[in-house]
């Protein structure tokens, strides 16, 4: 059953995939991405499949794309500048604008994370569940990007058509299902360093996070002040060329008549080259008709015409001027001889009795006005357009590839208030945008894999070592034990092991190591009667006698610098070496009375006795057979003489 799950889910994501590219969005906001995608499926199928050299074949392509479109992120404008990677993408064949084809770089680093992942074979000890750790993250944040609008004033893409981001996180499921039971089994040893590496990866997301903000706001800013200045420049552009006309206006005051044609060209002339933006010059009189205009050409139409007959839009403007005797101004305006402004009249009346004799007509064109103040600007890098009552006045600059967001200002154009847009254009903030916030969050991601892996190692070989030593140990505690039981083997050997005294091997080599040390007395002694203590009390407590009888005669004879020893059976030997005739009899009797007075009983109630041959070697050589021989002999005559004895062997037999 796991093994069907993460196939299962593995082929699930082709036909999202497929719908992927079928819908969802612009096509070359899929055009890189979805091919990496579809390249990724294909090569965790093979390596599903056990096709290992096809996998490595088709992600490895993927794995360096993926790279080279992080590098385009991380790389700055001087090194590698957006022109040039324009002019790269230009190549391929269809249109591939960067701002919109390039990935968001957290799909990036999820393909990434993913196809690596595949390539170390899923494997724990190179950090695979960091790997899926990272990539589940950055697709946490892709989703939520790609579910929420995009932000304001976002100065690269953010989200991707969910459909992709589906895709993709069916192929993190299908590889983090592959991997459960490698989980589930070593949870204890990944859980701290992944949860490390997982904190360090959420800081840098969040630093990422904040920085891409602040520099969207930067950007912002910089569009706003851009717009405000514009608004400044247009209203003192407008204040200064109505200073001018108020001057010009002041010396048709004086003249004392309507000028003349010459008269008029000549004055209005020197007024129209200085700001070149202005339509025409009029003169108009007191009835309202244009009886003077500067240029004629292109206003030769207007010449005569009176404005009041005409229907002119400017009629309250002008009734100002002629009837009141004050300037007046329009709105934006369509001219009658085509293109659109704003007029400004301003009356012409007699210095000396204060006479209305006409009105000055000064006609800005918008266009005009505004292209001259644009193109004096530094920055080219943005549209600008002047709008009002649902209708665009004028656009200055590209048309396309706009941010999605602009600054707006209202500014005063006449008598209308109209509203003065500035939107940047994608390239100028792909080129303006600070690299510092994605080196950050890859630097972050790659700082937490690594520490994650070091964390792991030291873990692992802390385990290991720990494993070592246990198995240190107990071999330790095996060879403790060995050498115990060598012991132990060896004691045995040299003893009997109910009574614990030395057993007759360990007697006879005793003996032997002590040739030199005469006299030598040996004595053996057999316990009376025993056959029936073990007939009537049973073997155990025959044991028991045995086991007594050694304890109490070990004593005298360890006493005497002498070795007492089992011989077999219910015999005992005593040697003594450097020991007298005299000495070793009363030795012989001490073990005599201390059997005699042990308290055992035999079943008639006498108690137990000791009968003990002794055979007693005064000079060298010792000869340790005919002592035993002469000592047995001897112990046969006490049994043969009544027990409770002791015997002593003939001079001869020793
Ligand atoms: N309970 C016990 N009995 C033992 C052991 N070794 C020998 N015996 C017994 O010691 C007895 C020796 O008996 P014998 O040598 O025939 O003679 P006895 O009854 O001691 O009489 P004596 O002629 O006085 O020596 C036998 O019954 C053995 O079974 C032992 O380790 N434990």
């Amino acid at each position: 059953m796991p093994a069907v799950v993460p196939r299962s889910v593995l082929y699930l994501a082709l036909p999202v995939l497929l719908f992927a590219a079928w819908a969802g969005g612009e096509l070359d906001q899929r055009g890189i991405l979805l091919p990496l995608v579809a390249v990724l499926w294909l090569g965790q199928l093979a390596a599903d499949r056990g096709y290992r050299r096809a996998s490595r074949w088709l992600l490895i392509p993927v794995g360096l794309a993926t790279l080279a479109i992080a590098a385009t992120y991380l790389l700055a404008e001087n090194w590698l500048s957006v022109a040039a990677l324009q002019h790269w993408l230009d190549r391929l064949p269809g249109y591939w604008p960067l701002f919109s084809a390039r990935p968001p770089v957290l799909a990036v680093c999820v393909v990434f994370g993913l196809t690596l992942n595949v390539l170390l074979l899923s494997r724990l000890g190179l950090g695979s569940p960091m790997l899926l750790l990272l990539a589940a993250l950055c697709l946490s944040w892709l989703t939520l990007r790609s579910l929420t609008p995009t932000p304001l004033n976002a100065s690269s893409r953010v989200g991707e058509p969910l459909a992709v981001v589906t895709a993709l996180w069916l192929l993190w499921l299908s590889q983090t299902l592959a991997l459960l039971p490698v989980l589930r089994r070593y949870w204890q040893r990944i859980l701290p360093p992944l949860t490390v590496g997982g904190l360090i990866a959420l800081l840098a997301m969040i630093s990422w996070h904040e920085q891409r903000e602040s520099d969207n706001q930067r950007l912002y800013r910089l569009t706003v002040s851009d717009g405000d200045n514009i608004a400044t420049l247009l209203a003192s552009e407008t204040a200064a060329h109505l200073k001018a006309m108020r001057r010009f206006t002041s010396f048709w005051n004086m003249l004392g008549h309507t000028p003349s044609r010459a008269e008029w060209e000549q004055q209005a002339k020197r007024y129209h080259d200085d700001f070149g933006y202005f339509r025409n010059i009029a003169y108009i009189d007191p009835q309202g008709t244009v009886i003077r205009v500067y240029p004629l050409r292109g206003n030769r139409s207007v010449l005569g015409i009176n404005l009041y007959a005409s229907g002119s839009p400017a009629q309250a403007a002008l009734d100002r001027p002629l009837v009141y005797g004050i300037e007046g101004q329009t709105g934006i305006v369509d001219f009658l001889q085509g293109g659109r402004g704003v007029i400004s009249y301003l009356p012409v009346r007699d210095t000396i009795d204060g006479t209305i004799r006409g009105a000055v007509g000064m006609v800005v064109s918008v266009d005009r006005l505004l292209n001259t103040l644009l193109a004096q600007s530094d920055n080219q890098n943005r549209a600008v357009t002047l709008s009002g009552n649902g209708q665009i006045y004028f656009h200055y600059g590209p048309l396309g590839s706009l941010a999605d967001w602009h600054y707006q200002k209202m500014v005063a154009l006449g008598t209308d208030e109209t509203m003065l847009s500035v939107q940047p254009t994608l390239e100028w903030l792909l080129i303006q945008r600070e690299r510092l916030p994605e080196v950050t969050l890859i630097f972050g991601l790659l700082l937490a894999y690594l520490l994650h892996m070091v964390l792991y190692i030291y873990r692992r070989l802390a385990q290991q070592h720990q494993l070592a030593s246990q198995a240190n140990d107990s071999l330790r505690e095996e060879m403790d034990k060995r050498e115990r039981l060598q012991r132990e083997i060896e004691w045995l050997a040299r003893h009997d092991e109910l009574t614990q005294l030395p057993n007759r091997r360990q007697l006879l080599r005793w003996i032997d190591a002590r040739q030199m040390q005469l006299p030598m007395a040996l004595m053996i002694c057999d316990i009376d009667h025993f056959k029936s203590v073990n007939d009537h009390f049973g073997h155990p407590e025959g044991d028991r006698y045995l086991k007594t009888l050694a304890d109490r005669c070990r004593v005298p004879v360890e006493q005497a610098g002498g070795l007492f020893a089992r011989y077999g059976g219910e015999e005992f030997v005593a040697c003594l070496p450097t020991c007298s005739r005299e000495q070793a009899l009363a030795v012989a009797e001490a073990l005599r009375k201390t059997v005699q007075e042990s308290g055992l009983i035999l079943f008639s109630g006498e108690p137990v006795t000791l009968s003990i041959g002794v055979s007693v070697t005064e000079s060298p050589p010792l000869e340790r057979d005919r002592l035993f021989q002469a000592a047995d002999e001897a112990l046969y005559r006490a049994k043969q003489r009544g027990r409770n004895r002791i015997v002593e062997a003939n001079a001869h037999e020793k």
